[in-house]
């Protein structure tokens, strides 16, 4: 029995996600044949329980690494493990809510997929359960258009919820709404993560948001990542006292962990 393993194939104990030499190509480019490199030997592991914000230029491959780390971009070569074998959900920056379906209908949609058993009264108690946690049960009986922008988009994150994923993907998820809105929707998410523990890892052009939703902050360009840095500013998930989002960004900790995150990705761009 050979009992020296490769290093490569260790992953840590706590890795939700364990990403190798991750590298995936699309045709594309200047010429006819080219290819581009939308993520280049990535090796990335997400830590069980912990906020990943993934921040870089656009076209830099952060939505592509997400869509790894769901199942629904195959990579070129490497590999992408989930050690734990937990179950995933995935919010968008659209909430693409069915337009017939009712609010709860939407949110018990996930369990009525995953098991056809599922669709009765227990799919509808879960899925009020999930629209109590965003605050919307009162809306629960409204079709997708008797709802505002950020409604919807809390009815989406019931709807990822609903499931009881281990880990939660956000990509660029409140980028149409307006900042008050963002601010006030970060802070749901993060009660929410102090609530259910799950892992995070989240998309998003905006370092303001990375910082105040992550534990660690993930730089990209060009398809590889440059940096990852301890986020000073993360609260821990066992707080319970609420966390006054605005207040947090104002604090000189921010700023100056602001300016780091700026720094990396202006050296990132070479510029
Ligand atoms: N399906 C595809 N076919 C061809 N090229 C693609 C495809 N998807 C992404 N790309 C290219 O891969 C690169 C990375 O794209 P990706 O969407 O991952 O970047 P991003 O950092 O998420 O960008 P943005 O912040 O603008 O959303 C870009 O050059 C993009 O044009």
């Amino acid at each position: 029995m050979n009992l020296i393993q490769n290093p490569e194939t260790i992953s840590s104990p706590k890795a939700a996600v364990t990403i190798r030499q991750a590298t995936v190509e699309f045709a594309g480019g200047r010429r006819a044949g080219d290819r581009v490199k939308a993520v280049d030997n990535v090796d990335l592991d997400v830590i069980s329980g912990e906020r990943l914000a993934l921040v870089g230029q656009s076209g830099c491959g952060k939505t592509t690494l997400l869509r790894v780390i769901a199942g629904l971009q195959q990579l070129s070569s490497g590999r992408c493990e989930h050690p734990g074998r937990g179950s995933t959900s995935f919010v968008f920056q659209q909430p693409a809510l069915l337009p017939w379906r009712r609010v709860i209908d939407n949110v018990s949609l996930p369990l009525e997929l995953q098991n056809r058993k599922h669709a009765g009264a227990a799919a509808k108690d879960a899925a009020g359960a999930a629209l109590d946690e965003v605050e919307l049960r009162d809306v629960a009986s409204r079709f997708p258009y008797q709802l505002s922008g950020g409604m919807k988009m809390r009815v989406s994150i019931a709807r990822a919820l609903v499931t009881r994923p281990d880990l939660l993907l956000l990509d660029e998820p409140f980028a149409a709404l307006d900042d008050l809105l963002r601010t006030q929707l970060g802070g749901l998410v993060t009660r929410l993560w102090r609530l259910h523990h799950f892992t995070i890892v989240l998309v998003t052009h905006n370092i303001a948001e990375a910082i105040a939703l992550s534990d660690r902050v993930c730089v990209m360009h060009n398809g590889q990542i440059n940096a990852v840095l301890d986020n000073p500013v993360a609260r821990s998930g066992d707080e319970t006292e609420s966390v006054d989002e605005v207040d947090v960004r104002r604090t000189p900790e921010f700023a100056a962990f602001y300016g780091v995150v700026s720094d990396r990705l202006r050296e990132a761009a070479g510029r």
